[in-house]
């Protein structure tokens, strides 16, 4: 969530679509204590924002003049927007807002005011990262379309201040929770300690212990408590009933949502193996904040309502980028690229794959696509109309089986390659004065919220979420190292170990089955396996 948004929040508005049982146990520290009473399967507490793109927007600073004339783009107009699902209750409080905002801004702007000054400042509200970087003069619009989405990830990218606040926040909890329970200690994993957040991503941590035992219902409440006592929780909500047991809060100082779950490692070495991946994968950064800030848009990122995950949009465009066939042949250099694979990456999961039989399967760190019917945990399937990612940790866990409102998903994919061609198309026939000031990005993306500038400043401050993790996992190899050298002297016979870290295994998948007469199957060059990824229609 915005900084400035997030005191707004409250415990029912944040979960809209979760028919929940919510009990106010105290009046005085408002905790809420959130039993959730619907089938727990469902129920995926990993979910990436609570930032409502409108909320902040009333915040915006519009600076009368901007340096470029620019023009309104059809996008805030919805003359040119992706066909939503209609019954989309979100979308429709979206517009709703929008349109309040809109006028609201108009009142603030001067009677005088031309409408180039309303219009500069729609292109501050809905896609600032334009201003002062103009690139409409390239002799490529695929150019230009990358260009762009290098800006937009420059402008959303982390100020030192803003890493700053991310360190003191975990280190304010982290010694509470010690002051608490000595034997325990808290990490981080999630968007932060990858580096892919989006300026009102939440902080994803995790509480572990010598005892492992701080995950009773008694425990998350008495940290609830323990936090607002110390005033660094508010809006506090303990949500102790889910497959994933959590808390969650809002830390007064910075507004920033914090996420903590209890006596669990699995995130910590995801976001091992998260890091791995972005230093092998050109554009993988770019591509997953650019489709975060897509869903984010569109309220199509929240796993509660069916959204799509952080964790989720990591593996799709991980495989994507790792199955993109001119990447593998080297035709292309992914960076140099961005917008053309971004307009691929909405034409194959927006019109292309086959959701009803193709999983998605990251297992290993080995992007392949697998046949649904070889994922024996996935059997008996109910819905076939289903994105389905195999965990790359777990092969038994399907990521993205909260994402139950894959039609809309879809649905905006595809859009939004209809939308990026024929823009990009208009624009590569139009004149350089007339392409001025315009924006490709602008059409598919927008971003909400306070003026930001285009520095990425990443190489000025530590994240020490990054160096606390890399520093964990360094711990836990040498516990491994001793604990296998010691258990070899002592006998040779044993073989469990308690800190031993599994390495994924593909065990539980079942082996593909014979190919069936007119099915498509071959390898690729890296000898990663190829299915029919394409749908049926
Ligand atoms: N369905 C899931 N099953 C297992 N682990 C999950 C699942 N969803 C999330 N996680 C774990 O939680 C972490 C954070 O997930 P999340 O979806 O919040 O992504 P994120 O990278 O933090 O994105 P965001 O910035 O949107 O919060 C993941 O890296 C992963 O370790
Ligand atoms: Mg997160």
């Amino acid at each position: 969530m915005s900084q400035e948004g997030a005191n707004e929040t409250t415990a029912v508005s944040v979960l809209p679509a979760m028919q929940r049982k919510y009990n106010q146990i105290s009046n005085n520290d408002d905790i809420v204590l959130l039993d959730d009473t619907t089938d727990s399967e469902g129920y995926d507490d990993y979910d990436g924002h609570f930032d409502n793109p409108t909320e902040s927007a009333s915040t915006v600073e519009v600076p009368a003049l901007l340096s470029k004339t620019v023009e309104v783009n059809e996008l805030s107009n919805n003359k040119d927007f992706i066909a939503f699902s209609s019954s989309s209750e979100d979308e429709n409080e979206t517009k709703e807002k929008a349109s309040e905002r809109k006028s609201s801004i108009t009142s603030t702007t001067s009677k005088t005011a031309s409408s180039k000054a309303t219009k500069e400042s729609q292109v501050i509200l809905d896609y600032p990262w334009i201003v002062n970087h103009d690139h409409s003069k390239q002799k490529e619009v695929a150019d230009w379309l990358t260009l762009e989405m290098k800006d937009f990830v420059s402008y959303i990218s982390p100020s030192s201040t803003e890493i700053e606040d991310r360190n003191i926040t975990i280190s304010r909890i982290r010694d509470a929770v010690k002051e608490l329970w000595p034997d325990a200690d808290l990490h981080v994993f999630g968007s932060y300690s990858t580096d892919l957040y989006l300026p009102g991503s939440d902080i994803d941590c995790v509480v572990n212990s010598e005892r492992g035992n701080k995950d009773s219902k008694n425990c998350l409440y008495q940290l609830a408590k323990f936090l607002t006592t110390k005033k660094l929780a508010t809006d506090v909500e303990v949500v102790s009933k889910a497959r994933v047991p959590i808390i969650k809060f809002v830390e007064p100082h910075t507004g920033i949502h914090i996420d903590v779950s209890f006596e669990r490692t699995n995130g910590l070495e995801a976001a091992k193996l998260i890091r791995s991946w972005l230093d092998s994968t050109a554009g993988l950064r770019e591509l997953v904040l650019v489709i975060k800030q897509f869903l984010h848009a569109r309220r199509l990122n929240n796993v509660h309502t069916g959204g799509l995950g952080g964790f989720s949009i990591i593996c799709l465009v991980f495989t994507f980028l790792h199955m993109h066939p001119r990447i593998i042949t080297n035709e292309i250099d992914p960076i140099d690229n961005l917008g053309v694979l971004l307009i691929d990456f909405f034409e194959l999961y927006g019109k292309n794959f086959g959701y009803d039989d193709v999983a998605i399967s990251v297992l290993n760190g080995h992007p392949s696509y697998i046949p649904k019917y070889s994922w024996r945990e996935l059997q008996p399937i109910r819905n076939s109309f289903a994105l389905a990612i195999q965990d790359p940790g777990d092969a038994t866990n399907n990521i993205s089986r909260g994402s139950f409102n894959i039609r809309d998903i879809k649905k905006a994919f595809a859009g939004a390659f209809d939308l990026l061609t024929n823009r990009c198309f208009d624009l590569d026939k139009a004149a350089f004065k007339e392409r001025s000031g315009k924006s490709i990005l602008g059409n598919v993306i927008k971003y909400k919220g306070k003026q930001r500038d285009f520095k990425d400043e990443r190489n000025l401050v530590i994240n020490t979420a990054i160096v606390e993790n890399e520093d964990y996992h360094k711990k836990r190899s040498r516990i491994v190292y001793e604990t296998i050298t010691e258990s070899t002297n002592d006998s040779k016979e044993e073989e469990d170990d308690d800190y031993h870290i599994e390495e994924p295994t593909t065990k539980n998948a079942r082996p593909l089955r014979k190919k069936e007469e007119g099915e498509e199957e071959q390898r690729n060059k890296t000898g990663g396996r190829f299915f029919q990824v394409y749908g049926r229609g």
